[in-house]
């Protein structure tokens, strides 16, 4: 069994890791923490875990964490790089939910998240944990920078188009929604129900940390003229879930059936479904599922891609458990094969 630690249990992201973690056959739950929370029975605080674990919430102590095979970090960022370099020297895995290891340059990490990092001496060994473009790395790895929901929808949508040299990779424009539980459980009044409740509003124009990320993640596999991806975030009044609506120029003379590119592309990915050609996913249809669902539409030299996923799942937890079972050498898929919920 695998010894696993959750830190920040009490957030949209732990919840979401405790509620897929209970079932998963090869796990122990051993440590989850709360600030606030500690001593409190975690079943008290979500009772549909009544009976499936019996667990309290413990303050955050480093030496509890390292006696764990993984520990998991679904903390705000500028968290788990404190404690990083102590849990790897003592032999621990971590997987990291927010975003401390996600930038390759300490620079620029440092200019988009407004603080010196703690330990940059990691950013070069961390493996972004997409395992539809890093598989291999991540089943060796120590350290997971587990991908933003925003890059995770953006990059599988656009990833075929640009691994195959078919677009414009100047001309790419990424229009995405997301639900509000993306921004976390903390209380905040432009958040409130009142405020977000048939309401529809964009943020972080040209200003939204995700994008080097998206464009970090894109540029690994784009070849000829500069990546440039103009990216803006919406917020839906929903709970959960992002969609994605991708534009892409094809270039000259590119003459490829797209439907096939993606169906080919995702073949033997056990979490992207690449739709028929003509659909449109639906947010209910990957809700509390790991899936992204892909729709490639093409109009002479017009591309849009449309791609879904569950801000939470695919978005964070889940792909943070694909995540987990790769670097331990497990069906990726174990834990995480329910079907989404219903509309
Ligand atoms: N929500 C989403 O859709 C996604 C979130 N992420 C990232 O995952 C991370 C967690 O997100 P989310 O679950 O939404 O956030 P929440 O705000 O819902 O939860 C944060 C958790 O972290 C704990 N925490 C806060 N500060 C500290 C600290 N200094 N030390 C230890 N624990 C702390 C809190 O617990 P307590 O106060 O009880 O200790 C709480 O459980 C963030 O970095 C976020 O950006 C990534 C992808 C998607
Ligand atoms: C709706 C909403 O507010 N979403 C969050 C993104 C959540 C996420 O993935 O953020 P991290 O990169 O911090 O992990 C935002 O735009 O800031």
């Amino acid at each position: 069994m695998i010894k696993v630690a959750i830190v920040g249990g009490t957030g949209y992201t732990g919840v979401e890791l405790l509620r897929l973690l209970v079932q998963h056959p090869q796990v122990e739950l051993a440590v989850i923490t709360s600030r606030g929370e500690a001593g409190r029975p975690v079943s008290d605080l979500f009772p549909s875990l009544s009976g499936r674990l019996d667990l309290a919430f413990r303050e955050v102590d480093v030496r509890a964490l390292a006696t764990c095979d993984v520990v998991f970090f679904a903390t705000p960022n500028g968290v788990a790089m404190q404690q990083v370099p102590t849990l790897l020297d003592a032999g621990a895995r971590v997987i990291d939910l927010a975003a401390d290891f996600r930038l390759r340059d300490p620079a620029v990490w440092e200019r988009w998240y407004g603080m010196p990092h703690a330990c940059p001496q990691f950013l070069e060994e961390a493996v972004y944990g997409l395992p539809e473009l890093n598989r291999e790395r991540i089943a060796g790895a120590r350290l997971i920078a587990n991908p933003g929901c925003y890059p995770t929808a953006v990059t599988l949508g656009l990833l075929p188009l640009l691994e195959a040299g078919l677009v414009d990779p100047g001309e790419l424009v990424a229009d995405c929604k997301s639900g509000v539980s993306g921004a976390g459980r903390h209380a905040r009044a432009d958040l409130s129900f009142c405020e977000t409740n048939e309401n529809f509003k964009a943020y972080g124009v040209f200003a939204h940390r995700h994008q080097p990320e998206i464009v970090q993640n894109l540029g690994t596999v784009t070849t000829g003229a500069a990546l440039d991806l103009t990216f803006v975030p919406h917020l839906l009044p929903l709970n959960r879930g992002i969609h994605a609506t991708l534009y892409a120029r094809l270039h000259a003379g590119a003459a490829t059936d797209l439907q096939a590119l993606y169906e080919s592309r995702y073949r033997d990915e056990p979490f992207v479904r690449v739709l028929s050609a003509g659909s449109h996913p639906q947010l209910s249809e990957v809700r509390a599922g790991n899936d992204c669902a892909i729709a490639v539409h093409v109009s002479g030299k017009r591309v849009v891609v449309l791609s879904v996923i569950d801000n939470l799942v695919k978005g964070a937890a889940g792909q943070a458990i694909q995540n987990m079972n790769l670097m331990f050498g497990l069906d990726e898929t174990l834990g995480l094969r329910q079907p989404a919920l219903a509309p």
